[in-house]
């Protein structure tokens, strides 16, 4: 070692000395054992002439929140004026920070501070000394790194033990092989896979290897706990104070209930007030100022770059952009590569660009495990169905592992076997499975058994697969995804959303008991939202359709009339008899009643009747059509159908909207009949009553304001699907609602006129349908698969509650045995406009029934209920009701941002009706 080099020779740290020999003694590195470890109180107070006479080591200032994730080193030397030598102090910081790099690059300053820190490439290398420095080992007690020249020879070490404290021993580990430090490391570094280790495995094994569990990386979104501060999960920073609960992290001020922006890093939450001084410029998006730089807490990911509205009113538009901009693509908030884990290799930097780069990428990526067929682009977490197509041919992670779907159907696609619900995809998409083949499947769905050089057919190609695949929640490949491929959108141009980028569908799950108006909201949805409701063949389908239901409705008032004649001729017997009996004279017996019609018709009706006894109706179409509709005209004016018709209301068969389509019978029994969106809207058994239906939308922006609002832009540009599903669809015990998992949200719908009517249950015993619709409720609201998703109720057919509240006590249903409404004297009927304040017996009775659903929901899930009053057969009632849809979905997108707690003031009761 050369003492006196004033200069160059600062560098000269590890070079062995082969100058002169020197006269005076060296001051050697003495090992220090870990129960004898000298401690310096603060370094800035160790005198330097104490420090240069005794090796004393400056204890380790271990942050509270230390997480053992990236161990950022820093060795500054103490005396920089002076020749380095062995037993110069050293001070050592050590910061946790989010990345499990194990590799230290290290660089001596030419003031003779040497520093290091870690290398994102783990390329790290101590330049000045000719040599590298790597952790040889972490545990719980003590860490080490070791600094070795280029020849491989170990020239010192450092260990940090648990305490604070840090040895340094330059003489321990000179002894120490590196070939066997080298094992230790490939140990540490096992290529394999993003790991679910508990916390205790990660203290006991360092550089500690990222764990997510796979299951439940989305519940990773919303349940990290701010104070975990154990956890070993990615670091977040403690925030520096903390008020009481609730209350702003900086004034101190305010409750649970004040809108509060939040830190992406440490959780610090701030009020409208202090929020702009708390996070400054946001050069790295909403982060305290001391918090810029460091990596986000993984669980907020899901939030970068969705704006709140407190930033939205505090600040104008360009700079909310721009700070969303800043926050989804500064390089601290992006996801670290290796926590990505693609067939078991964590991803490298490169790896992770490419993949989110490409045309068509995996949608909302994040840490976890994951498995891709190259050859198809078929992606999906490990050990789980496909959940996406993306870009095939991607080089990224290993290659596909048999069981990475966790299969076991024997049956294999590029090589991975693939799992039950891809199977039955496969079959109903007419693909031949039997005998456990091996397919090769092709990014444009071509498939092939293996061996074979003839393309079998297309997966995808028939129409229906898609909606299969819709329905067992399998991906189908994405528009975008074209041979061609769209050229990957510059990062810095992106700033929509990324729903909107990946074109991703927030699906909307549309479920309800029979007769609760599902079909109905459904079809205003299409007849809303789409440009072409419905197609060509589906109007040829829906025509004949309604002509078969208006045969029907005829059929049962054609029954209904022969009722009324026999019971009308039954009361002129009576009479007769009793005028016979007053005078004694035999009255002519007249045969003839109001509801009589004549021969032509008689034979019409009875051949209907046959027919539909027969259940041979739409058997005879459409040749029934042609042959009847001049009848029809005849029939409906006769007088007897009109008197018939008069009662409609004591003919428990004829639906109620049997009205409009017999008012219109003449028109749409005739062969020309060209249906109308309305009688689309009105008909029955339109929409398939067992299966699903989906149709997919998106709102229409609106042309009424003068400057089109860009919430409003992006909101015309998501795109909803709207599922619908029939009680019955949905199998026993709703075993199929598993197939909706990613839905995000669910629309339940419950007829209000249902309080005073009955059916029969499952095991036979006749029940109140408005109690049949809670237990159906109740079954899908506590499903697993819709734990956390957002419920809307939709109380549908609030028009003939209205009317039937006036006339039928709402305690009918024994659920309802408490709704004792006040009532005022000049309150409104449900027909007069109010003037007054007062509710309507409508309006107080629909609160209640909303408030009863609350308050079950609640009960359930300890969530909030949203509601909404709808006329189903009015377009902007359903209009309404499934934007409110939409704003819920967008609340629960910034919900992030905000404590669970803040959100409870809007779940109080009835408040969030929308009408
Ligand atoms: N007056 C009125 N009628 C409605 C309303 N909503 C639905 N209906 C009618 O109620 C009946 C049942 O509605 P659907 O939409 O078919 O109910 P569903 O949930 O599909 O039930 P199923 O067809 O039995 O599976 C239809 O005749 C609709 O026209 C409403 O808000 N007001
Ligand atoms: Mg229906």
């Amino acid at each position: 070692m050369s003492p006196a080099a004033p200069n160059a020779a600062e560098y000269s740290f590890a070079v062995e000395y082969d100058g002169p020999p020197l006269t005076c003694d060296l001051p050697r590195a003495v090992p220090i054992s870990v129960d004898n470890i000298p401690v310096a109180a603060v370094v800035s107070q160790v005198p330097l002439s104490d420090a240069l006479s005794l090796p004393v080591v400056q204890p380790l200032l271990l942050p509270q929140h230390h997480q053992p994730l990236r161990t950022e080193a820093r060795v500054s030397k103490i005396a920089s004026e002076t020749t380095v030598s062995p037993t110069s102090v050293i001070a050592f910081e050590h910061r946790a920070s989010q990345s499990n790099v194990g590799e230290l690059s290290g660089e001596l300053s030419s003031s003779g501070a040497f520093e290091f820190s870690t290398g994102n490439d783990g390329s790290g290398e101590l330049s000045d000394l000719g040599g590298s420095s790597r952790v040889l080992e972490e545990t719980r007690s003590s860490s080490t790194v070791e600094f070795w020249d280029k020849s491989g020879r170990s020239s010192g070490a450092l260990r940090v033990l648990e305490d604070g404290k840090e040895s340094l021993d330059f003489n321990e580990l000179n002894q120490q092989d590196w070939a066997s430090t080298e094992s230790v490391l490939s140990l540490e570094y096992p290529s394999t896979r993003v790991s679910s280790l508990k916390a205790e495995d990660i203290d006991a094994k360092r550089p500690p290897i990222v764990t997510f569990d796979v299951d439940t990386d989305d519940a990773l979104d919303e349940e990290f706990d701010v104070d975990d501060t154990v956890s070993n999960k990615p670091v977040k920073r403690a925030p520096l104070t903390k008020g009481k609960k609730g209350s702003c992290y900086r004034c101190f001020k305010g409750s649970r209930f004040t809108e509060k922006e939040v830190c992406l890093v440490c959780d610090a939450k701030y009020c409208g007030n202090c929020v702009l001084r708390a996070m400054g410029s946001m050069p790295e998006g909403r982060k305290c100022v001391t918090c810029i730089g460091f990596p986000i807490d993984e669980a907020k990911r899901g939030s970068l770059g969705k704006f709140s509205r407190m930033l939205k009113r505090l600040l104008n538009d360009l700079e909310v952009r721009q700070i969303m901009k800043a926050e989804r693509f500064c390089e601290a908030n992006q996801l670290p590569p290796e926590y990505v884990c693609v067939n078991g290799h964590p991803l490298s930097y490169e790896e992770l660009v490419t993949l989110q780069n490409c045309p068509n990428p995996p949608k909302k990526l994040k840490p976890g495990n994951y498995w891709y067929d190259k050859v198809s682009g078929l992606w999906g977490k490990e050990g789980q169905k496909p959940s996406q197509i993306i870009s095939p041919h991607l080089n990224v992670g290993g290659p596909i592992q048999p069981d990475a779907s966790n299969g076991n159907t024997q049956v294999f696609i590029n090589g991975r076997e693939i799992t039950k619900v891809e199977l039955r995809m496969l079959q109903l998409a007419g693909v031949q499975c039997a005998g456990n083949p091996h397919f090769w499947v092709n990014e444009d769905g071509s498939y092939q058994e293996e061996g074979q050089k003839n393309t079998r057919g297309y997966i995808w190609g028939k129409a229906g697969t898609k909606l299969v695949c819709a329905f067992l929640s399998l991906p189908v490949p994405s528009k975008s995804s074209n041979s061609l491929g769209e050229q990957p959108s510059s990062l810095a141009s992106r700033t929509m959303p990324d729903y909107l980028e990946h074109g991703i569908v927030q699906k909307l799950l549309l479920v309800g008991c029979s007769g609760s108006g599902t079909s109905t909201i459904f079809k205003q949805a299409k007849i809303l939202y789409k440009s072409v409701p419905f197609s060509e063949d589906e109007h040829e389908n829906i025509k004949l359709i309604i002509q078969s239901n208006v045969y029907a409705y005829l059929g049962m008032l054609l029954e209904g009339r022969e009722r009324f004649e026999e019971e009308s001729l039954g009361d002129l017997k009576k009479r007769q008899s009793s005028v016979q009996d007053t005078t004694g004279t035999s009255p002519r017996l007249d045969e003839k009643t109001v509801y009589s019609i004549g021969p032509r018709l008689k034979a019409f009706s009875d051949w209907l009747l046959k027919t539909m006894v027969l259940g041979k109706l739409d058997a005879i179409f459409p040749a029934a059509t042609r042959e009847y509709a001049p009848l029809i005209e005849e029939l409906w004016n006769d007088a007897a159908i009109k008197a018939t018709y008069e009662r409609r209301s004591e003919l428990e068969m004829l639906p109620s909207v049997a009205g409009y389509f017999l008012e219109r019978a003449v028109k749409i029994l005739r062969t020309d009949y060209e249906l109308s969106d309305l009688d689309i809207l009105y008909a029955e058994g339109v929409t398939s009553s067992n299966g699903v239906a989906c149709v997919e939308f998106s709102f229409p922006q609106s042309v009424s304001e003068e400057t089109v609002d860009t919430t409003d832009r992006y909101d015309s540009l998501v795109r909803y699907q709207l599922i619908r599903v029939h009680a019955r669809g949905l199998g026993e015990n709703c075993k199929w609602l598993e197939m909706f998992e990613d839905v995000e949200m669910v629309i339940f719908c419950v007829s209000l006129t249902d309080y005073d009517q009955f059916s029969v249950d499952g095991n036979g015993c006749l029940t109140n349908k408005m109690v049949l619709s809670r237990k159906f409720f109740e079954t899908i609201v506590t499903h697993p698969t819709f734990e956390q998703m957002d419920f809307l109720l939709i109380l549908n057919k609030y028009d003939l509650f209205e009317e039937k509240i006036e006339q039928v006590p709402l305690t009918e249903c024994e659920w309802f045995s408490d709704f004792h409404p006040i009532i005022s004297c000049n309150r409104p009927n449900s027909n007069s406009n109010s003037i007054n304040n007062n509710p309507s017996l409508g309006q107080l009775a629909s609160h209640y029934v909303a408030v009863k659903f609350k308050r079950l929901y609640s009960s359930l899930t300890g969530r909030k209920l949203y509601v909404s009053l709808v006329k189903g057969l009015e377009p902007g009632s359903v209009d309404s009701s499934l934007k409110y849809a939409k704003e819920i979905l967008k609340w629960s997108e910034e919900r992030p941002n905000f404590s669970l707690s803040e959100y409870s003031m809007y779940s109080t009761e009835a408040s969030s009706c929308s009408h």
